[in-house]
């Protein structure tokens, strides 16, 4: 077992190739500083991800799972090098571990695989021949060896994997916001920073679609009781929020504008798709007052899963803005990206004030 820091950097983190430098000056005084060895996930650069899943849609519009799965994961892959290199020009011992070399096996639901077994000696061994070990994000292997991605924004949940391999206590989450706020900081006026999260309320807050920590993650980090630091991602490295099991439930509004609410005929269809599209491995709520399912977070091919999966398409109710207080949750829905938007402004104008007759997971047709 190694005492090595397990860093996580974002997306946010490489908009330009300048930052691997910078990110590399960082890690350089923190190994100076503390002479602990790193293992640090990083995600693709800015945008990469989707550049790639553009270009294999212009070749084919509905590829089969397995060919995304061994393609986008290459933006990670390529970033991860970056890092390393940008290591190396510093003096510094450094490696990459790609999917097929880390010890996480999958399932082979190819686009959003679960791992089903950790093999934690191959990141041991080479913690202890490298300062740092860069792991790209969202990549795996299933039993045959293939290709398998963790999902879209999976990096979190590969951070969370690699600190259980390596039997960490905790993970420090970095990205261009030091934690986790009441409301998207960048979208929603007088978003306030939380500094001490319950591992329950990250949870439902990433399950409803708040971007800033994927919700296997958080779920892993609590089964193996292992603590997230979310940070800034440029120096100082600002500490934010702490996700523990210590941690506050309190209130929240959370929305996606990616996020979309389908619905169905009847409760028995509605039941049906949440299923079918649980089992798939894709996020989705069931908004148990009408035959509605909330599928969050967007990137999902909704036409292509149905019809594979034999389902009657549902039809677009809307988007999901969600009012959580505590555990309990009142789903309301907005017309469309840019109405859930100012849902969300309205709500969280009025976060402080106590709610009457809250129901859990009720949705509401009318605007606040
Ligand atoms: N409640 C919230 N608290 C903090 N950030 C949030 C919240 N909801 C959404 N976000 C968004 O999550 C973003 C960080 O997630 P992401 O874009 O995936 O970053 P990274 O690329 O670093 O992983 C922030 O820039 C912010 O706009
Ligand atoms: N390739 C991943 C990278 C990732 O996890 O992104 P981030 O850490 O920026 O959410 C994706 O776009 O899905």
């Amino acid at each position: 077992m190694s005492d090595a820091a397990i860093l996580k950097f974002g997306g946010s983190t490489f908009r330009t190739h300048a930052a691997y430098d910078k990110l590399a000056a960082g890690l350089e005084a923190r190994l100076e500083r503390e002479g602990r060895r790193l293992a640090v996930v990083v995600s693709a650069m800015q945008g990469e991800t989707e550049q790639l899943r553009g270009r294999l849609h212009e070749v084919n519009a509905h590829p089969d799972d397995a060919t995304p799965a061994g393609m986008l994961a290459t933006a990670d892959l390529i970033s991860a090098h970056l890092l390393a290199t940008a290591l190396h020009r510093r003096g510094r011992t450094a490696t990459v571990l790609a999917g097929h070399q880390i010890g996480l096996i999958t399932n082979s639901s190819f686009l959003w695989a679960r791992v089903i077994e950790t093999d934690p000696g191959p990141l041991d061994r080479t913690l202890s021949e490298y300062e740092v070990v860069v792991v790209p994000g969202g990549q795996a292997i299933d039993a045959h060896g293939r290709p398998t991605w963790l999902g879209k924004n999976s990096s979190d949940l590969s951070a969370i994997a690699v600190t259980r391999a390596v039997g960490g206590t905790a993970c420090e989450i970095h990205s261009d916001v030091d934690g986790i706020y009441t409301s998207d900081p960048h979208l929603v006026r007088g978003a306030r920073l939380l500094p001490k999260v319950s591992f329950n309320m990250a949870a439902l807050m990433s399950l409803y679609g708040a971007k800033v920590l994927h919700r296997r993650a958080v779920q892993l980090a609590l089964r193996h009781g292992i603590e997230i630091v979310c940070r800034y991602n440029r120096a100082p490295f600002s500490r934010g929020t702490t996700i523990s099991r210590e941690g506050d439930q309190m209130a929240a509004i959370v929305f996606n504008q990616r996020s979309v609410v389908l619905g169905y005929d009847s409760d028995d269809c509605a039941d049906l798709a949440h299923g079918v599209f649980h089992a798939a491995g894709i996020d989705t709520v069931r908004l148990t007052e009408k035959p509605w399912v909330a599928v969050v977070g967007g990137f999902v091919d909704l036409e292509a899963v149905q019809r594979r999966q034999n389902l009657k398409p549902g039809t677009h109710v809307g988007v999901p803005v969600a009012e959580i207080r505590g555990s309990k949750v009142i789903t309301h829905i907005a017309e469309s990206g840019e109405d859930a938007l100012h849902m969300a402004q309205r709500l969280h104008d009025r976060i402080d004030l106590p709610l009457v007759d809250l129901a859990p997971q009720q949705p509401h047709l009318a605007g606040v």
